[in-house]
């Protein structure tokens, strides 16, 4: 459903919104990830102060080029309470600018603890709202289930890790589930399978708004993620993580996701934060260019 054809009162959903995002500004995201090195680098102090004006020069180069931005919280939240402070204004500054903001918190916890994750990053008008948010489902995907609904009322999105880009992940997420004495689908299937089945049962529309993060350095086949199942419409959005410093390349996106290419969110912290703050727009439009000439 778009805008237009949304009644008066009817939130426009996540999806909706990511769908025409990708539509008008391709797949890349910016991480806004404020690792030490890089504040030295960029001539900033390492402090809330320094990671401040990291995140407002990132949302400054990104608005306009790209359509998402990827502030990941724990760079701000070692500083503090003065680093949520400037997270907030971060958060804002992007969304004043049109980007959609992907809180990278991965929450995960029982059921109702959880939801009060989900109220702090998607109610509308509280101080850190995002656009949508990460969550970790390994404490069962059942525990989703309020942060779920949360998200549909307020038209938010979530993220739901699935297969993670970092090699330690294979020890968890590859695992099989034993149904009675047969082997079933991985962990990470399993996972996948659950957000693309929720979207067909509460969404309308091309996109769905329950997306999984899928690691571009995996081997989706190995871990028993099905790419056509999550292709189907409503689609679940993919956010992929991996591309640039983890060794994924961004020419090679719609190999890598086949089917859910065209709702693949392709994000880059370190590979375009090193570019510095003089070169970091050259370094997006770099990659823009890039993924618009794969997905032409
Ligand atoms: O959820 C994420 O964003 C995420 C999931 C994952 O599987 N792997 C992963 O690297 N990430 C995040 O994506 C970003 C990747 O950063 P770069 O490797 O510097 O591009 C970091 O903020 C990670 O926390």
């Amino acid at each position: 459903m778009t805008e237009a054809t949304a009644g008066a009162d009817e939130v426009q959903s996540f999806g909706s919104r990511l769908s025409e995002t990708i539509e008008r500004r391709g797949h890349l995201c910016v991480g806004i990830d404020p690792h030490t090195y890089l504040l030295e680098e960029w001539g900033l102090p390492v402090s809330a102060v320094g990671a401040h004006e990291f995140g407002l020069r990132v949302v400054e180069a990104a608005a306009g080029r790209v359509g998402v931005v990827k502030p990941q919280v724990a760079f701000y939240e070692r500083f503090g309470a003065i680093g949520y402070k400037v997270l907030e204004d971060v958060v804002t500054a992007a969304r004043e600018a049109g980007l959609l903001v992907i809180a990278d918190v991965k929450r995960g916890d029982v059921d109702s603890t959880l939801e009060a994750y989900g109220e702090a990053w998607l109610t509308p008008g509280l101080p850190l709202e995002a656009d949508a948010m990460t969550l970790n489902p390994y404490q069962g995907f059942d525990t989703l289930a309020h942060t779920l609904g949360l998200a549909k009322t307020h038209g938010k999105g979530l993220f739901i890790l699935a297969a993670t880009s970092n090699p330690e992940s294979a020890s968890v997420q590859t695992a099989r589930r034993v149904r009675g004495s047969q082997e079933g689908r991985t962990v990470a299937g399993g996972i996948a399978a659950r957000a693309a089945k929720w979207n067909r049962e509460h969404e309308t529309g091309d996109m769905g708004s329950v997306g999984v993060v899928l690691g571009a350095t995996l081997d989706f086949e190995f871990l028993d993620i099905d790419l056509e199942d999550l292709a189907r419409a409503p689609s679940a959005p993919v956010l992929a993580p991996g591309f640039g410093h983890q060794g994924a390349e961004f020419s090679r996106v719609r190999e890598i996701f086949g089917p859910v290419a065209p709702s693949t969110i392709v994000t880059a912290s370190r590979g375009l934060l090193r570019a510095g703050q003089d070169g970091l727009a050259e370094a997006i439009d770099r990659q823009v260019g890039v993924l618009e000439e794969t997905y032409r």
